[in-house]
């Protein structure tokens, strides 16, 4: 049929993806366990792929278990990161992952669809676009910009395709996973770039970091 099954297999539209996923807490937990992971791994590489100095601000929306807040703090003594999440992610990653010993890590719990947006300098969505179609990302990435302070950024964490699809393997299997669980797809930078540019940031880069997960950034004029 050309997409995926979630509503045979588990009686919920992909639309609701994040519903299916969540069925029970034991599962939510372990999907935030296997999200939370790999920032041990990567995390460094893709928070320190541009300088994110300036930004003292920042809101990781869909921002799960807090590994990737974690690794802000620690590179940027000077800034604070709200973890932005739906309400019962938010709950967990208070109870299970973020302690609060953590003080300049704080929550916001929401829909990034619908509720209002942190004002922030800095925005990260890692692993977000790759679960939505290219309509839902424009749609998203025009609240950020909309609630984006100016002079502000917003810095995407994906694993990026290359131009013409023929690899990195790991991003073409990532990429076929979303094709199966989800809305969405892995990228190129040239994509990512249209999207963000489609939802009015400039000045946009990428740095691919040689391990699995590259960066994009894009700017909101002062
Ligand atoms: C694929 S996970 C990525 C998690 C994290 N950014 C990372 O890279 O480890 C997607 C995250 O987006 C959150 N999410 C999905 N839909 C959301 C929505 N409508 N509003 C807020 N958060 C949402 C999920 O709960 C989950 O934490």
């Amino acid at each position: 049929e050309g997409k995926n099954q979630y509503e045979k297999a588990f009686g919920v539209s992909s639309q609701d993806l994040f519903q299916a996923l969540y069925r029970s807490d034991e599962e939510m937990v372990k999907f935030m366990h296997l999200m939370n992971s790999i920032w041990n791994i990567c995390g460094k590489d893709v928070v320190t792929a541009f300088d994110l100095s300036p930004f003292k601000v920042i809101c990781d929306l869909g921002g799960c278990s807090g590994a990737l807040a974690k690794q802000c703090t620690s590179a940027y003594p000077e800034c604070t990161v709200t973890i932005f999440d739906l309400p019962k992610v938010v709950r967990v990653s208070r109870e299970h992952f973020v302690s609060e010993a953590d003080q300049r890590i704080s929550f916001h719990e929401g829909d990034f669809f619908k509720d209002h947006l942190p004002e922030a300098d800095l925005y990260i969505l890692a692993r977000i676009l790759h679960d939505w179609t290219d309509e839902r990302c424009i749609e998203l990435l025009r609240r950020i910009y909309k609630a984006c302070k100016p002079g502000g950024a917003v810095l995407l964490v994906e694993a990026l395709l290359n131009e013409d699809g023929s690899g990195p393997l790991t991003a073409q299997l990532y990429s076929l996973n979303m094709l199966v669980q989800t809305e969405g797809r892995e990228r190129t930078d040239v994509q990512y770039a249209a999207l963000l540019a489609a939802a009015g940031f400039t000045n946009i880069q990428h740095c691919l970091t040689g391990k699995i997960y590259d960066a994009v950034l894009g700017h909101k004029e002062t």
